[in-house]
């Protein structure tokens, strides 16, 4: 069974006439996933410059969007993506919550209007299959009723102890899951997490070195070292294992502390590390900082590039600058090499920074 499809059904149309579902997520860039609210003018009229500019541009219809713009946001969507040519930008969304009143009419009007636009439907607090079960479903019936050639994919936020606890099953529930992120304001409410912030560390989460001792006795009034831990490591590491097991892309999701420039690109590194490959962008400047973190640097990728050179035909083990590389290290090096071939070939910048690398 694949999800709660047997096998020989999973890739079938959930409706006559829609279209094939995707046997293989695409890999395309999307370093940042830049929020912007289509109801609000000033925002609005900034897109059209941002294309080319950011891998993603989302227009959000869910929170964040006053509940009397609600149709103004939706509206102003559809407007803004007839009249821009997104070129190698890609246009997702993010619809109400499945239990509002307004998702219905999200997708009712978004997908006959704009559904050859949209690359990926964002849908927030998704709890388990079951709900991946239910958009899969009305997709599929309104891409026919479109007359759509491709699927519209879905990505789902993380938000609810539920869903973290069904992570897997929410990731295999379709053919059409592209990714998920983590939604941490909205998971910490629904964990009864003990913070109010919009992503990132605190302060308070953090362990304390051990007392020195003298004769062995602790000195218990010693100053001693803390180091602030990461509150999102355990989520992020779920998502990433299940979204590899399902060959999707997990991301990590807001920095709400738009003026701590710092702490925000820490933290995009914390989930590009691990495995991420991308975020959200709030506000025009985190948009660099998401593009800097989720491109493999020019070092790491010139190491890469020398551990596959040295790898020759990918067996055995090489020792290189006093260390031992071998089959597992050549895999990991390839992830870094296949992303920047990825990247250079959407961003020149990156491209001719990669191209100077010289083997040594
Ligand atoms: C955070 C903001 C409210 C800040 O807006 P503002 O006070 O206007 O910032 P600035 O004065 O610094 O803005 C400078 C100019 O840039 C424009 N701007 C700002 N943000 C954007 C944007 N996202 N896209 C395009 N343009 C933007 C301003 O209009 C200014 O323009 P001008 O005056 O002409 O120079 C605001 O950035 C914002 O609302 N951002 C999006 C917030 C959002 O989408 N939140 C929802 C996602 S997070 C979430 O939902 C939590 C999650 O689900 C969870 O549970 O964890
Ligand atoms: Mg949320």
């Amino acid at each position: 069974m694949t999800g709660s499809r047997p096998a020989k059904d999973f890739f079938r149309p959930l409706a006559v006439g829609a279209p094939e579902p995707v046997r293989e997520v695409p890999a395309r860039p999307s370093r940042a996933i830049h929020f912007f609210d289509p109801s609000n003018a000033k925002m609005a009229a900034k897109v059209p410059d941002m294309v080319g500019t950011v891998d993603v541009l989302l227009g959000n219809l869910e929170d964040a969007v006053k509940a009397d713009n609600k149709v103004a946001a939706r509206e102003g969507l559809v407007e803004i993506a007839q009249a821009t040519d997104f070129g190698p930008t890609q246009l997702w969304t993010r619809i109400n919550a499945l239990d509002s009143p307004w998702v219905l009419d999200d997708l009712t009007t978004l997908v006959p209007a704009i559904g050859d636009k949209l690359d990926v439907v964002m849908v927030p607090k998704v709890q388990g299959a079951e709900d991946i079960h239910y958009i899969d479903r009305l997709l599929a019936q309104l891409e026919a009723k479109a007359g759509l050639d491709r699927p519209i994919l879905v990505h789902a936020i993380l938000e609810t102890a539920r869903g973290v606890a069904n992570v897997e099953e929410i990731c295999g529930a379709s053919p059409r899951m592209q990714g998920l992120s983590l939604g941490p304001a909205d998971l910490a409410a629904d964990r009864r997490m003990k913070t109010t912030r919009v992503g990132g560390g605190h302060p308070g989460y953090l362990v304390r070195e051990d007392p020195p001792r003298v004769d062995g006795v602790a000195n218990l009034e010693a100053s001693r070292s803390t180091y602030q831990q990461d509150l999102w490591h355990y989520t992020i590491a779920r998502m990433v294992d299940a979204c590899a097991m399902h060959g999707i892309y997990p991301y990590y999701g807001p920095f709400g502390d738009i003026s701590d420039v710092v702490a925000c690109e820490d933290q995009f590194r914390n989930a590009f590390l691990l495995g991420c490959v991308g975020t959200w962008s709030l506000h025009p400047k985190q948009i660099a900082i998401a593009n800097r973190v989720f491109s493999p640097s020019t070092e790491d990728v010139a190491h890469a590039r020398r551990v596959v050179a040295a790898m020759g035909d990918g067996t055995g083990a090489v020792m290189l600058d006093g260390k031992m590389e071998d089959d597992a290290s050549l895999k990991q090096c390839l992830v870094m090499v296949e992303l920047a071939e990825q990247l250079a070939a959407i961003d020149p910048e990156l491209k001719a920074a990669y191209d100077a690398i010289e083997v040594a």
